[in-house]
């Protein structure tokens, strides 16, 4: 069987973070593991508190991981300091798995910063080079390159200057533009439009968690990145289209609906 990691913050509700993850590996048949960076006190409506782990035991789960078992392929989400992210990167740096998808995630979609201001700098210096695909929202691709963006002319300019920073591609997310949900990949040599259908849902809760934890669910099992990608985006079309009301906010996606029935 193939491995994924996922290297993120926890979400109580199982909206996002880890909890999506892990429900994503499944639905692509991967076995997942998992590294805690932080708990997040979350729900529907918001995030209540963060608490993050310490260096020394995010340091220790990576180790009790890599010295064990082949990963195939390695999802980054919330990662809320530097201090935290230098310890991933030099244990990336030394296990060298084969895939690495980071998800820079930055804010909750409630308003709440999950990244410490000054932890960007890190995120770029330290582990933007050691990612083969970078996944940002809109918002994310705009604070990492300090620009204005607001269609897909933008979302190109940004994602050819997230690669210059040294990651091997950049996918920008486009679900929160206006239009059509497209996302524009760029590898160093060509631009790639995926293109989606927008769905009119307010539960859209860990879409972007979603996102990279199905491509790297399918990295992990051999599929070419333009493949892993158009194969999640199918899928994630799927889990929001099929997303439910949940508590008082915005719901969670579905992973399950292709063995539950459309509404579980
Ligand atoms: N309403 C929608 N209908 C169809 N596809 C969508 C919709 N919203 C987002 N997507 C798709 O979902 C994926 C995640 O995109 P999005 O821009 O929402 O990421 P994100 O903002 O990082 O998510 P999150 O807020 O969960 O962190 C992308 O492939 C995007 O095109
Ligand atoms: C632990 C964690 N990781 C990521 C997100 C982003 O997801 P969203 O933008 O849908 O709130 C989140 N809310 N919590």
């Amino acid at each position: 069987m193939k491995t994924a990691l996922t290297i993120a913050g926890s979400d109580s509700s199982g909206g996002a973070g880890i909890q999506a993850d892990l429900k994503t590996f499944s639905a692509h048949g991967v076995f997942g593991m998992s590294v805690i960076a932080s708990v997040t006190a979350q729900n529907t409506q918001g995030v209540t508190a963060v608490e993050d782990m310490s260096p020394k035991i995010i340091d220790a789960q990576l180790d009790a991981i890599f010295t064990d078992i082949k990963v195939d392929a390695v999802k980054i989400g919330m990662v809320s300091n530097s201090d935290a992210i230098k310890v991933i990167a030099d244990k990336l740096k030394s296990y060298r798995p084969r895939h690495v998808v980071l998800d820079p995630v930055m804010v909750s979609k409630s308003g709440y910063d999950l990244l410490q201001p000054d932890a960007k700098q890190t995120l770029i210096s330290d582990l933007i080079p050691l990612a083969g695909v970078v996944t940002p929202n809109l918002r994310e691709a705009a604070v990492l390159t300090d620009m204005r963006i607001e269609g897909i002319e933008g979302m190109e300019r940004a994602a050819k200057a997230i690669y210059h920073m040294g990651s091997a591609s950049v996918l920008v997310k486009g679900g929160h533009l206006k239009e059509e949900p497209v996302d524009i990949l760029y590898d160093g040599s060509k631009l790639h439009h995926y293109k989606g259908e927008r769905i009119h849902t307010k539960n859209t809760h860990g879409t972007g968690c979603t996102l990279s934890s199905a491509i790297a669910s399918n990295l992990a099992k051999g599929l070419t990145l333009d493949e892993a990608i158009m194969e999640a985006k199918r899928y994630i079309h799927g889990a929001i289209k099929n997303s439910f009301s949940l508590g008082g906010g915005v719901g969670p996606t579905n992973h399950f609906y292709q063995w539950f029935g459309e509404r579980v």
